[in-house]
């Protein structure tokens, strides 16, 4: 084969590598810094990409690449001529007095190169940003001649846009991510069709709860939702993130108890490639990846004390090291977490730091548990039915006249989420349209439960449908009146009312006030 030939089938390979569908990049710096090796003469070619006013190497190849080569970073403000050759995104060649008249050569103190070795950086530019620079280092004397360097221009070329393509995909997944995880959790003012907001909501909780969001949503302090499984604590951390300045950034999220204790350092902070083992590659972490926006950390009271002190010192400074790596990042993150845990329990306990704990607890909200928002009971149904039916390709669902007194009889421990699993079941299991009290099957769920409600209590008929003629108050009023006759008025304690309610007797009172029941005329104590 010709020496052209040769040149063309490399070419061929490298322009296929740049377009790869996937833009993993290794495979083609692999394949192109060994073509610069063979065919220039290089004893060392390094990719450096920026990242917050430093040049990272991201590969090196070459008789001089050794570990100390692949982690070296530097910061620009240090290297003045490399700064004008990226604005000028023009190739730089390095004489001997440039290393004399102080600004030194990039591996100082990583390789030992003599004074006006062969040296040169070719800027990488594609795109509105440079991303990097390309440099070549001799170990002997002399300069790059014309034309090795407009070969080496040529590859620095061919690499800028397979950064640019491997960068605008990585984007673009992120992005779509993105939208369908909005999608998925609502957003506020998107016709709330398949979620029901805190301003829609008809529990007064709810609709004070929808106040702090708009109040907190603007500000970069973070916030602490705190609520029982299931509560919608998700929902609510994306409202924050929709309400504010930061919705057109990324709303990442992290649940700390789902990644195993080893892991998460990493997925949260970021790698440097050769970290540990199977650390292939550099990897950003969520929270360079929530730059500008928001980070959701969900349960965070599973997050192991290693890692707590990291945490706090990103909230209260903004920065960190990435694992393996001893170079500072600062970011600008709003930091959502939530917890269904109490995390003063954990302080007491040790596993939580009281320091954390105050930083994050700065603007604290409480989901209500929905045994608490009976109220939006009728208004969840139909939102959740509607989503059901969407997703199962149903027609309109309903349910029965007696449903609802026998939803709100149920405790709920699980919240929306168990609703949304009661209910789904019962769509599969009915007959048509119309879901029946037969469907639920919530006796099962209730025989599982410590406390149970009562078993007998006589409900007077609820409406014939969701929006029917008997309101939910009024079913409440007759189920807690049904309910205080059978425990003959008592609410404290061991076989009370709140207790087979399986609500705070301060709550059960609030209830009753609310709903004009009287407890001394009606019973007695
Ligand atoms: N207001 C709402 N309207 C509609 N669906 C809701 C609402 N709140 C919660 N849900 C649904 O309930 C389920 C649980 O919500 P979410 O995951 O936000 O709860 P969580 O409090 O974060 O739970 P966990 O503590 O277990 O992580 C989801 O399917 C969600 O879509």
């Amino acid at each position: 084969m010709t020496h052209t030939e040769d040149l063309t089938k490399d070419l061929q390979r490298m322009m296929h590598l740049a377009a790869d569908e996937d833009h993993d990049l290794e495979p083609f710096l692999n394949f192109g810094l060994e073509w610069i090796l063979r065919l220039a003469p290089v004893d060392l070619v390094t990719v450096l990409l920026l990242e917050s006013e430093h040049l990272v190497v991201r590969a090196a190849k070459g008789s001089l690449a050794d570990d100390r080569v692949r982690r070296h970073a530097v910061a620009l403000s240090k290297f003045p001529s490399i700064q004008e050759a990226l604005n000028a995104c023009g190739p730089r060649v390095f004489e001997e007095h440039d290393h004399a008249d102080g600004e030194g050569d990039l591996f100082d103190g990583v390789l030992d190169l003599p004074h006006g070795h062969a040296c040169m950086v070719i800027p990488l530019c594609h795109g509105v940003q440079p991303q990097g620079i390309l440099a070549f280092d001799r170990a002997q004397c002399g300069t790059y001649d014309k034309h090795t360097v407009q070969l080496l221009e040529i590859f620095a070329q061919i690499l800028a846009m397979a950064l640019y393509q491997a960068e605008q995909s990585q984007l673009l997944r992120t992005l779509v991510q993105q939208a369908r995880e909005r999608e998925r959790l609502l957003v506020e003012d998107a016709g709330g069709d398949d979620w029901l907001t805190p301003k829609a909501s008809k529990s007064a909780a709810m609709r004070m709860l929808a106040h702090r969001i708009e109040q907190v949503a603007a500000t970069p302090t973070p916030v602490l939702i705190r609520g029982e499984t299931g509560t919608g604590k998700e929902g609510v951390a994306a409202l924050i993130h929709a309400a504010g300045e930061r919705r057109r950034q990324p709303l990442i999220k992290i649940n700390c108890a789902a990644i195993p204790e080893n892991l998460l350092e990493s997925e949260m902070f970021g790698v440097v490639r050769g970290a540990f083992t199977g650390a292939v590659k550099d990897r950003p972490g969520r929270f360079r990846m929530a730059n500008g926006g928001t980070l959701f950390l969900d349960e965070i009271g599973e997050m192991p004390l290693s890692l707590q002190a990291k945490l706090l010192r990103v909230l209260q400074e903004g920065t960190f090291e990435p694992v393996g790596g001893d170079r500072t990042i600062k970011v600008d993150v709003r930091v959502v977490a939530a917890t269904n845990v109490d995390l003063l329990k954990a302080i007491e306990a040790k596993t939580f730091r009281e320091d954390l704990y105050y930083r994050l607890n700065v603007f604290p909200i409480e989901l209500p548990p929905l045994r608490e928002r009976l109220d939006d009971l009728p208004s969840l149904c139909e939102t959740l039915l509607r989503r059901l039916s969407k997703r199962l390709g149903k027609g309109r669902l309903y349910l029965a006249d007696d449903v609802l007194a026998q939803l709100v009889r149920y405790p709920w421990p699980g919240n929306i989420r168990e609703l949304g699993n009661v209910l789904e079941r019962a769509v599969i299991l009915a007959q048509g349209q119309v879901i029946t009290c037969k469907d639920l099957d919530l006796s099962a769920r209730t025989a599982g439960l410590t406390k149970s409600p009562s078993p007998a209590v006589a409900v007077a008929p609820a409406p014939d449908y969701i929006g029917g003629a008997m309101t939910l108050d009024e079913v409440q009023r007759r189920h807690i009146i049904a309910i205080l006759e059978q425990v003959d008025g008592k609410i404290y304690g061991g076989g009370g009312a709140a207790e087979l309610l399986a609500m705070k007797p301060s709550t059960l009172q609030s209830r009753m006030k609310k709903l004009g029941i009287e407890r001394r005329v009606q019973f007695s104590s």
